[in-house]
Parts: C-alpha cells; structure tokens; sequence
C-alpha cells in the first residue's frame, strides 16, 4: 500500500460537519451534475473531446470538476467521472451517444453471458485514471472546499449492464429478477466487490466523502428493493466504515422514500439523499437523529427565475431545518437549466440559512 499522500489544510469544512451533524455557521450547498453542460466552459472542452475521454484525463477531468466552483461558492466539489466507468472496468463496452445517453453496445442480456463481465476487477489497473484525477484535484483544490467520489449502487449498475441504456422499462433487468434471482444475486455480488474497492481506492487517493447512486430504485417494488438493493448498500456502506470510520458515506437511492428507516437504522450512512417526492418533515420523521440529509429542490425551480428559487429555497430550509442538512437539488442539473440557476439557488442557501442560525 502507498504512503499516505499530503494535501493542502481544508479551510471550508462545513459539508463536512453536516454530514455528521456538527454545528455549521451557514448550511452547505452542492449540486448533483454541478459539472456539466449547462455551463459553456464544459460545452468548450467537450466541443473537442469525447466524453468518457475527459473522464479518463485527470487533468481535463479535474479541469472540468473545477469549472462550477470557479462560478459558484459551493461547499464541496464531486469528481467529474460516470457511474458507468465500473462497467467499463469489468470489460463491457460503454458509448456515450451525444443527445442521447449511455449505451452498451453489447448487453449482458442472459445470465449465461455473465462470463463475459470480468471479475475480480483490480481497480488499480482499471480505474486509477479515476485515482489520479481525484488525487490531482484534491491539490489543485487547495483546500478550498472537500472533494467527494462516488460510485453508482450495484442495482442501477446492473440496470445499464443488463438494459444497455437509460428509457427502457426495465424488462430485460426484471427478467433476471424474477427468473433468475440467484444469477441476479451473483452479478449485484459482484458489482458490489468492485464498487467496495472502488470506494476504497477513491479514499486513498483524496476523496473526503463519498456519494452512492441509485438512481433507479425507483424501479423496483418495496419488496424487491429489499431483497436486491437495500442488502448490497449496507454492504458498501459497512465495508468502507470499517475501514475509514471517519469518511462521511452519502447514500442517495432516488425514489426508495419507503427504504430511508431501514438505511437509516443500519449505520452504514451518514447522510441520505432525497429527491422532491418526499416532504423534508416527512423524512425527518421516518430516519429520526440518526443521519443528515441531502436534497431536494425540484431540478425545475431553476428554471423559474430570481424570485421563484429563493422562494421555494426559504421553503425547503424552512421545513428541514439548519441542523444535520445539506442542500442540493433532488436530482441533478439538467442541459438546458439557464447559468443563473445555480447562482441564486447557491445565494439562497448561504444568505436564507445564516440569517436562521443566527436568530437561534
Ligand atoms: C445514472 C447516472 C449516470 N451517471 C451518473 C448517474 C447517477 C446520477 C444520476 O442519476 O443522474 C453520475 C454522474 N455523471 C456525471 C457525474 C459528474 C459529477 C457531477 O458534476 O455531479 C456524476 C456524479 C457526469 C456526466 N454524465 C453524463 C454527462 C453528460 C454527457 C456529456 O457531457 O456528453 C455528464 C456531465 C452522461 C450520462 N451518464 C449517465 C447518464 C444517464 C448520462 C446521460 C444523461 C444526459 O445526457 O443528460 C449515467
């Protein structure tokens, strides 16, 4: 194993206090897709350069993951990579098809195919271009704020590996589900070894906290998600405590509102993400003082001008409170959101909050 590597002294270390619940003089504010092509500065780099190609050059990568915090005074900065680079690194062809999404060329469509994924995975080898931007980014930060990593969950994970992109009703990964449940269990098992190692890796290259993805929890039942996605977050989770008890982990399993009290009770997160469909209050009530949350402006509030986000930002703080929170959209930015969005949705944050900590 490497030495520890130096970095330069955090001076804004408020993200990182909410997450476990410290006192903080403001509330913390990123956003999900901060980096992206709502800004013309990534359109510029992308004009010239393949998308997963900036994810594999850490100095584009971290050039990219900068851009948003030269703009805004956001509270941390989330590595510019995709959740789809674990797939990549189990040998599975991934294209980025512009106007469109992800799309694998050759799904993993029968469990028969499923010697095809690679495993075990040295993530090492596969994914230290992800390292060394997290690394090169952590310096080139100077302390300015935290850096987050993160990976995608291993059931959105399958969903791509086994769809071959977004928009499907999931049919072919429900398939696997209901047929061959035991196959399913043996690809979430071993996604969730490589996204463990991934983590890990992540952490020992410089990333401060660490955001897991389910975006599409939401597609299956309670039941289901109990079965075939809950288990292997609190695996995550657990598996990367017990190593760095200290790095806050931050599960976000988008439109699971009904899985937050069990996440809750299993010690595996610190913070859990919401998206809009849940009141604030509501979720309080279901995960009690046991973790902080994250979110949840509708992406679309910054769509509305000036007036309509700081509005609808004083509502949401209203309603979550100071305490134990970070603000960030329910999902992240979108292509076509206008540059101002963030700026005031960022403003409203910082100024609405500490005028309500201050009052306290
Ligand atoms: C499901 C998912 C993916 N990727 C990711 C998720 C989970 C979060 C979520 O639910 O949104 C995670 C992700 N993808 C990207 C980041 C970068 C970090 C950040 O700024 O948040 C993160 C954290 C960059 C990206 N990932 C992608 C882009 C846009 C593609 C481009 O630049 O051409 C960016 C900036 C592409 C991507 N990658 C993925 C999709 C569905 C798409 C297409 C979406 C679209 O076109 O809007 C898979």
């Amino acid at each position: 194993m490497t030495e520890e590597i130096k970095f330069p002294e955090l001076k804004n270390d408020i993200f990182l206090k909410a997450c476990k619940g410290e006192e903080v003089p403001r509330v913390p504010v990123w956003i999900m897709r901060q980096a992206g092509r709502y800004l013309p500065e990534f359109k510029q780099v992308r004009a010239d350069v393949d998308f997963f190609t900036v994810c594999r050059s850490p100095e584009l990568a971290c050039k990219v993951t900068l851009q948003p915090l030269d703009r805004f005074p956001l509270d941390a900065a989330i590595i510019f990579s995709d959740i789809l680079v674990v797939p990549q690194a189990m040998g599975l062809e991934v294209q980025m098809i512009p106007g469109k999404g992800p799309h694998f060329p050759n799904p993993v469509r029968d469990p028969a195919e499923l010697s095809r994924v690679e495993f075990p995975v040295n993530v090492y080898e596969k994914l230290g271009y992800v390292f060394d931007a997290l690394t090169l980014t952590r310096q080139r930060l100077e302390g300015r704020v935290p850096l987050i990593g993160f990976t995608g969950a291993p059931w959105t994970l399958m969903t791509y590996c086994i769809e071959g992109g977004g928009g499907s009703n999931m049919s072919n990964c429900k398939t696997w589900i209901y047929k061959h449940p035991q196959e399913s269990h043996k690809f979430l098992q071993m996604l969730t070894r490589v996204c463990i190692d991934y983590l890990l890796g992540q952490i020992k290259a410089g990333a401060q906290a660490l955001q897991v993805f389910d975006s599409w929890a939401v597609e299956l039942s309670p039941e289901l998600y109990k079965e075939f996605g809950i288990p292997y977050l609190v695996q995550i989770g657990k598996e990367v405590k017990a190593q760095y008890p200290d790095i806050p982990l931050i599960c976000f399993a988008k439109g699971a509102n009904y899985a937050l009290e069990e996440l809750s009770e299993s010690g595996a997160y610190d913070v859990l993400g919401l998206d809009w469909t849940i009141d604030p209050k509501t979720a309080r009530e279901y995960v009690g003082d046991r973790v902080s949350l994250q979110g949840n402006l509708d992406p679309c509030v910054l769509y509305a001008g000036d007036q309509v986000i700081r509005q609808e930002t004083e509502k949401m703080l209203a309603s979550f409170g100071t305490r134990r929170y970070i603000a960030n959209l329910g999902h992240g930015m979108h292509p076509t959101h206008p540059i101002e969005g963030p700026a005031s949705f960022v403003d409203a944050v910082h100024s609405i909050s500490e005028k309500m900590i201050n009052k306290n």
